[in-house]
């Protein structure tokens, strides 16, 4: 893993219910991520890029199993010799569709896979989508990351549980919308302080039916200090992390040694 991992995340106004105009948007955005001087380690996606919240019509959208995101992601990193966290797409499984996001590696290996586990009530996600039955665990470049997908950020169990298991940077795809900005921002900025961790998250921009995306992508770093923050239109936001600081905020204020695990579990 290089030492600062450079990271590129595209923050993108989706198109509800047209996967051929997202498709096409998102290699035009991932070339111009990749052809970067300085060129990224890794490249991070938004939620359910390849539909957004068309969940109406899912099944007819969604990707069968995701072969057509797969095929292109992983060509795409062995092309550039670059990682990418794909966001999330909707996956269909059969008759069901989930919520999943890939990960992929430099030479175009999946090295991991997360199907949101926590539906989105609000946004009706329990009537269209399936929920995943599995943690989002991967190693970059043997690093140990998490994933998690948008409303997964309200479970502190969850990124606590991550941490747990190893993971040194959480990532959050979202389609995140107002009037909920300080939510999102003090959710991801706690994740970030409790668990000394960075924290790695990319939204989207733009409306969907009666919802507003206000972008706002972030990196935290372990200190819970936000080191770089989009606006609310479509760009690429590039930060540089520094993992060794991981170490240093957990040897500063020993959380994970300090807990009371038994009096709480
Ligand atoms: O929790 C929230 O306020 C937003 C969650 C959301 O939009 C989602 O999970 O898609």
């Amino acid at each position: 893993m290089a030492t600062p991992l450079r990271i590129a995340i595209v923050q993108m106004n989706i198109e509800a219910g047209n996967p051929e105009a997202n498709f096409a948007k998102m290699a035009a955005k991932l070339e111009e991520a990749a052809t970067a001087n300085p060129k990224p380690d890794l490249i991070v996606l938004p939620e359910m890029w390849n539909t957004g919240y068309a969940l109406d019509r899912i099944q007819s959208l969604a990707d069968p199993d995701g072969t057509r995101t797969k095929a292109f992601m992983s060509a795409f990193c062995r092309k550039h010799g670059v990682s990418v966290h794909a966001g999330s797409i909707a996956r269909l499984n059969g008759t069901t569709v989930t919520n999943t996001t890939y990960i992929f590696d430099t030479q175009g290996e999946e090295i991991g896979q997360y199907s949101k586990i926590h539906l989105f009530q609000l946004m009706n996600e329990h009537l269209h989508l399936d929920a995943g039955e599995s943690l989002g665990r991967f190693e970059l470049g043997g690093v140990p990351a998490g994933t998690m997908i948008c409303y997964d950020i309200r479970f502190p169990e969850l990124a606590r549980k991550l941490a747990l298991d190893g993971a040194r940077i959480l990532f959050v795809p979202a389609e995140w919308p107002h009037p909920r900005l300080h939510h999102w921002r003090t959710l991801l900025q706690a994740r970030a302080i409790e668990n000394q961790m960075y924290v790695v998250s990319c939204n989207t921009v733009g409306e969907s039916g009666a919802s507003t995306f206000f972008g706002h992508s972030m990196v935290i770093d372990p200190w819970g200090e936000v080191i770089a923050e989009a606006e609310e239109v479509e760009m690429t936001l590039t930060a540089e992390i520094n993992l060794a600081l991981v170490d240093e905020v957990r040897g500063r204020i020993p959380v994970f040694a300090d807990r009371r695990p038994s009096l709480y579990q």
